[in-house]
């Protein structure tokens, strides 16, 4: 059995990934802590992997905390700049377990959002154009979603690398409704009550369009993909910091 336990035990991913725990034949719940709640309690005595979803503001604290205590940890939050995983990669370095220790972070464990991500880095070298729009449901505390960010920039490094001009946009005046502009892609953000998480990529050619969208309805939809992360982090997972689920998959 993997020992697994959940930091943001509370909140809408952690009950559910406490709930996909408790289902599993292969894993079992060992601590379902939230906040104000002690990370030290979490050792590789009672851990094999932990399951981590708070809120972008903490996240990288509990993740330098639990690399301290020698526990493999699967991160769903989002927030991640490339200053925070240098923090995270230079924590391992100076941690207990430099050569074994396993942190994995996933901007989406929907199968449907991970494959729209890989779908759109194939197609970035085919279209002039090209604009993300993602949607969500209005609690949520951060935008764009971290998952519109990893896919923005994944079209960015594919453009890149095909030596692509800068999408076309002659937009002169602009009090915001362009979006936000990561790595020259825009970001559009969509806040709806009754929406859960979505998101679409549109490609432009002259005379044609090819829409990329995927939706999750409820976040069932995120659990096959934080198991399958647990599993191999208890498993072949390489050492060291490895983010997004594509790595896991045979894409
Ligand atoms: N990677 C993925 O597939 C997905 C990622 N997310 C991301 O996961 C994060 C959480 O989303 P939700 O569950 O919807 O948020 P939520 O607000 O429902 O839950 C966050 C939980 O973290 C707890 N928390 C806050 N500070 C804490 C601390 N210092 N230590 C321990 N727990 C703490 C809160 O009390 C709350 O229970 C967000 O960043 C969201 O974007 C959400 C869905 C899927
Ligand atoms: O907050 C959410 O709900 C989600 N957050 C992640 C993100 O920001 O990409 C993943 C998914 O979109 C749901």
């Amino acid at each position: 059995m993997i020992k697994v336990s959940v930091v943001g035990a509370k909140g809408r991913m952690g009950s559910h990934v406490v709930a996909a725990v408790n289902n599993a034949s292969d894993t079992e719940l060992s601590l379902a802590l939230d906040a104000g709640d002690d990370l030290t309690q979490i050792t590789p005595d009672n851990t094999d992997v932990v399951v981590e979803f708070t809120v972008p503001s903490v996240s990288l604290n509990n993740v330098l905390t639990l690399i301290g205590q020698g526990v493999d940890v699967v991160v769903g939050t989002t927030g991640w700049t490339d200053e925070k995983l240098a923090q995270v990669k230079e924590a391992i370095a100076q941690g207990p377990r430099p050569e074994t220790q396993k942190v994995f972070i996933a901007p989406n464990f929907a199968i449907s959002a991970v494959l729209a991500d890989y779908f759109a880095t194939k197609a970035a070298q085919y279209f002039e154009s090209v604009e993300v729009i993602e949607l969500h449901h209005p609690t949520k505390v951060d935008a764009p979603s971290g998952t519109a960010i990893h896919t923005a920039r994944g079209i960015a490094e594919a453009r890149k690398a095909a030596g692509m001009a800068p999408v076309p946009d002659a937009t002169e005046t602009d009090g915001g409704s362009r979006g936000q502009v990561i790595d020259g892609i825009h970001v559009h953000a969509v806040r709806l009550r009754g929406l859960n998480a979505h998101e679409e990529v549109l490609f432009g050619n002259a005379g044609e369009q090819l829409t990329i969208r995927a939706d999750s309805f409820d976040r069932t939809s995120f659990m096959p993909g934080v198991l399958l992360a647990v599993r191999k982090l208890a498993g072949d997972a390489p050492a060291g910091l490895t983010v997004g689920l594509d790595h896991f998959l045979d894409l």
